[in-house]
Formats: structure tokens, C-alpha cells, sequence
């Protein structure tokens, strides 16, 4: 059964029979749907319909005054984009059809199994929703803007695909689907959990939950809570972390470390929306939207057989990936900007001026750690500093520590299968080339790119020159 009943439009019921309305609301309600309106007078329904943004109406057929018929026409012409579901009494297939004719969207009778009808509404309001969604990513696609640009303004950056994500989050923050955040590891993911948080305007907190590496039962027990007495050492009842996250946001990250059991239990939760906290045999309802995060590549590992596929696709409903930092290297020179005022703002520190070349030592680098990593440069450079301009000793130091500043693996398109080889001077001269203007001719940093020191590189330029009689 689909969870996603919280939509955030109205549902109405519209029937002349109270008790109906009355039973209708509460199971609704038990199967987690709010936002539940009823009318018992059918000729009020239009002027709800208008003032309580109403999306989804489950409407009874055989009504006086105004009957169901008539007011399925009317809904239709005045509120094209409301799915109009009919609960009819009369099991015939010729009203099901003229009613469907009409515009309705799905047709039960009222002695429907009661599962089927919470479904074909969870169905609706899903549809509703994913329409909703799609026209909202239009608009903002076809203008290129942020609704709320205020939002993401902790997040810096001027990347373009940055944009794109900020976009799709603001049209799906609204959605009580999941949401899946992938990005390597210090790309931002919690950051922009937060932003969808904010975005989404949910009353309650956003509770941030690493599961990587908790065993099965510490899962269930972080998740759910227990009853006091659940297990040896239960001595009192606790909440879990999805009651703390109620009406809010709750994020799982590292969901891809998730052990095969407590990706069952996951899925169980997104599917039903119900949970058992431990020691219970009571089920409660799950009233916060779910967003996951990762730094692996869970498609990847649903091929391999180490992640759930249904819960692969449940997940990726809606999906945002977060680009590197060494693919989207303009934000560099913005970023180190942004954290040497924030580190100078904390250690009460004059912030001092960026020498050019540390730049282009920068973008030489390809951040393993993203933007993590870089913050902590800026931070430890800045706690060393005693100049007026930046000392780059702590970021080379750091750097040369690190792995390989560009140290991919060879090209191997150099050496094309049945074409002459490069001679080893013609190399030499390639790889002199190539580092030079990564590090916009600057001799230090080119050399550290080759391997070799500032002098030697300095006379191999030399030696070229002169090879070429330029003195
Ligand atoms: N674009 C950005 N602008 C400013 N700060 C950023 C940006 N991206 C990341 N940060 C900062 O970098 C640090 C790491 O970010 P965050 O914890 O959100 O990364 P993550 O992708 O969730 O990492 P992990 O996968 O390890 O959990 C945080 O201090 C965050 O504030």
C-alpha cells in the first residue's frame, strides 16, 4: 500500500449520508490520510472545492438537490486538474462508464473491499501529486529561476547543473515521496537535505540519522523505539527517531551500507507507512517525509545484488546526484572565499588576501574529500596564518601529503594501436606542456604536477627553448 497520504492539498468526501462520511473519514484517516474534508450538502461542494484547495474528491452518486452526476460535470469544467473519484452504490458498469466518459478519474462501488478503495485514493493523490510535481519543474525549468533562492543561500556555488538540482528540489520538495541525494562523500548532501527540509514547510524538525553500519536490531531500535521491557536492558520506553521526526523531515544517510535485513524493514516502512516500535504489536503510523542519502552508487549495487531493487526503485522516485567539486572547479575560488571569512569570523581573525597562484594550486587538486575537505584547508590555513596574505606552506603541505594532485591514470589514447610511438622526447615535451598550462605557467606548481623539482623543471624549459633556438 502506497504511503504517500499527506499530500499537501485537500481531499473532500461528498456524500448525503453522514454515518458514511463519518466511517469513510476514519478509515482514511487510520490508513494515514489528513487533510480530510466532508460535505453532506452537495451544493456547498464547489464553493470547498475553491477555498480549501482541493485536489482529490470522492463523490457519491445519488444525492438531493444537486445530484453526483451533475456535480461531476460542473467540477470538471470549473477544476480540470481535481480527480473526481465516484463511490456509487449502484454496482452498473453503463453509470461506471458514462461517469468515466465524463472525466471522472476511478470508479467504486460503495461495498468495495475496503483496501482496494485506500488504494485506487492512494493512487489519485499520488497522480495528483507527480502532476503537480512535473508542472511545477516545467515553469521553473521554462524560466530558470528559484521560487525561493533564499533558501539555498548557505549552499555556495555558481555551477550550472547546482542550478538544475536546485530547481528539481524546489518542485518536489513537496512531496511526501522519498527523496534520494547521492554525491560523494562531503559534496554537501546534508546541506541539501536541510534546504528540502525548509523548502517542503513542514511544522516539525528534520532528524538526521547515520544508519551506516548499525547492525540490524540498533536499526530498528534508532528507528522505532521500544516499549519498556522489550528486550534485557529496556528499563524504559524510548521514542525512535521516526516519532521525533513527526510532521517533519526524517533523513537516513548512508543508506547504502544497509544490511539486507534492515533494507527489508525499510521497505516495509515506505510501503506501508507503518512501523511496530519493539515490544509492540501495535503498529504506528509514519508521519514525517523520508529522505536518504549515500556516497555509493546504489544502482550499481542493486546490479551486483547487494541492494534491494524494490527498495532501489522506491527510492529513486525522486532522485538528485550532487557533482564533485573536481567537476565543478569555478565554485573553488567562491568556496575557499566563503570559508576563510567564516574561519576568520571564528578565530577572530583579519581575513587575509589570497596569493593567485594558491588558485591555480587549487584547481590542480582533485578534492577526494569535496567540499569537506576544502573547508578544512581553508580552516587549518587560517589558524596558522600570521600574514596579511594567505601562506599557501599549510595548503601545499596538505596537499603533497594527500594523493596524487591529478595524478591519473595515462591516457592511453597517446598510444593508438597500429600508429608510431611517441618518442621519449616528445613526451617529455607533451607532459611539460600540458602541466604548464594546467598551472597557468607557474613553474612551482607544474613541477609538483610532474614529480620533479622547480630547478629541474626550470632547466628542461630552458633546454627546449634553447633546442629551438629561442635563447
Ligand atoms: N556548497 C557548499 N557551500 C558551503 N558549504 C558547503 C557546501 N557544500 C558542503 N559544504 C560544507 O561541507 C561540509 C560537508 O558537507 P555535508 O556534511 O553536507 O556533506 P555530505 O555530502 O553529507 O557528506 P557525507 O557523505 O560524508 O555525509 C559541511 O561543513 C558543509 O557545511
Amino acid at each position: 500500500m502506497n504511503t504517500n497520504c499527506n499530500p499537501n492539498f485537500g481531499i473532500l468526501m461528498i456524500d448525503d449520508e453522514m454515518p458514511f462520511l463519518r466511517s469513510l473519514s476514519i478509515s482514511l484517516e487510520r490508513h494515514g490520510f489528513n487533510n480530510l474534508y466532508r460535505c453532506q450538502d452537495s451544493r456547498e461542494a464547489m464553493r470547498i472545492i475553491a477555498k480549501e484547495k482541493i485536489k482529490v474528491v470522492l463523490l457519491d452518486l445519488t444525492m438531493p438537490y444537486l445530484s453526483g452526476e451533475a456535480l461531476l460535470k460542473m467540477i470538471v469544467e470549473e477544476y480540470p486538474d481535481v480527480s473526481v473519484i465516484i463511490l456509487s452504490g449502484l454496482n452498473q458498469l453503463e453509470t461506471a462508464v458514462n461517469c468515466i466518459r465524463l472525466g471522472a478519474y476511478d470508479y467504486f462501488v460503495k461495498t468495495t473491499e475496503e483496501g482496494r478503495l485506500i488504494e485506487g485514493v492512494s493512487r489519485a493523490v499520488r497522480m495528483k501529486e507527480m502532476h503537480i510535481e512535473n508542472q511545477n519543474m516545467r515553469q521553473k525549468f521554462l524560466s530558470g529561476t528559484l521560487e525561493q533562492p533564499e533558501v539555498f543561500s548557505k549552499i555556495i556555488t555558481q555551477d550550472q547543473a547546482m542550478d538544475s538540482v536546485f530547481q528539481y528540489l524546489e518542485s518536489v520538495s513537496i512531496s511526501s515521496q522519498p527523496l534520494l541525494i547521492g554525491g560523494e562523500s562531503g559534496v554537501g548532501k546534508e546541506q541539501i537535505a536541510q534546504a528540502v527540509h525548509v523548502l517542503s514547510k513542514r511544522s516539525g524538525p528534520l532528524i538526521c540519522v547515520n544508519v551506516g553500519g548499525l547492525d540490524d536490531n540498533i536499526f530498528a531500535d534508532t528507528l522505532f523505539g521500544h516499549h519498556r521491557g522489550a528486550f534485557t536492558g529496556a528499563n524504559s520506553a524510548r521514542a525512535g527517531m521516526i516519532e521525533q521526526a513527526a510532521g517533519g523531515t526524517l533523513m537516513l544517510d548512508e543508506i547504502g551500507d544497509l544490511s539486507p535485513a534492515s533494507q527489508i524493514k525499510l521497505l516495509r516502512l515506505l510501503q506501508e507507512g507503518e512501523y511496530y516500535p519493539l515490544g509492540s504489536d501495535r503498529p504506528k503510523r509514519i508521519k514525517a517525509r523520508v529522505i536518504v542519502a549515500t556516497h555509493q552508487d546504489l544502482e550499481q549495487k542493486q546490479q551486483n545484488g547487494e541492494f534491494r531493487k524494490d527498495l532501489f526503485y522506491r527510492l529513486r522516485i525522486h532522485h538528485v546526484n550532487i557533482p564533485a567539486l573536481r567537476h565543478r572547479k569555478k565554485d573553488i575560488p567562491m568556496l575557499l572565499d566563503y570559508f576563510l571569512n567564516e574561519a576568520a569570523k571564528e578565530l577572530n581573525k583579519p581575513k587575509p588576501t589570497v596569493p593567485k597562484e594558491l588558485l591555480v594550486l587549487l584547481d590542480n587538486y582533485n578534492f577526494p574529500g569535496n567540499v569537506r575537505e576544502l573547508r578544512a584547508l581553508a580552516y587549518d590555513a587560517m589558524s596558522q596564518n600570521k600574514t596579511k596574505t594567505l601562506s599557501m606552506e599549510s595548503f601545499r603541505r596538505a596537499l603533497n601529503m594527500a594523493a596524487i594532485p591529478n595524478k591519473s591514470v595515462p591516457d592511453t589514447s597517446l598510444f593508438k594501436e597500429g600508429q608510431p610511438l611517441p618518442t621519449l622526447q616528445e613526451t617529455n615535451d607533451l607532459l611539460i606542456e600540458e602541466a604548464m598550462r594546467r598551472s597557468k605557467d607557474n613553474q612551482s606548481i607544474a613541477s609538483r604536477l610532474l614529480g620533479i623539482s622547480q630547478p629541474a623543471l626550470s632547466k628542461r624549459l630552458k633546454k627546449k627553448l634553447s633546442d629551438k633556438g629561442i635563447d
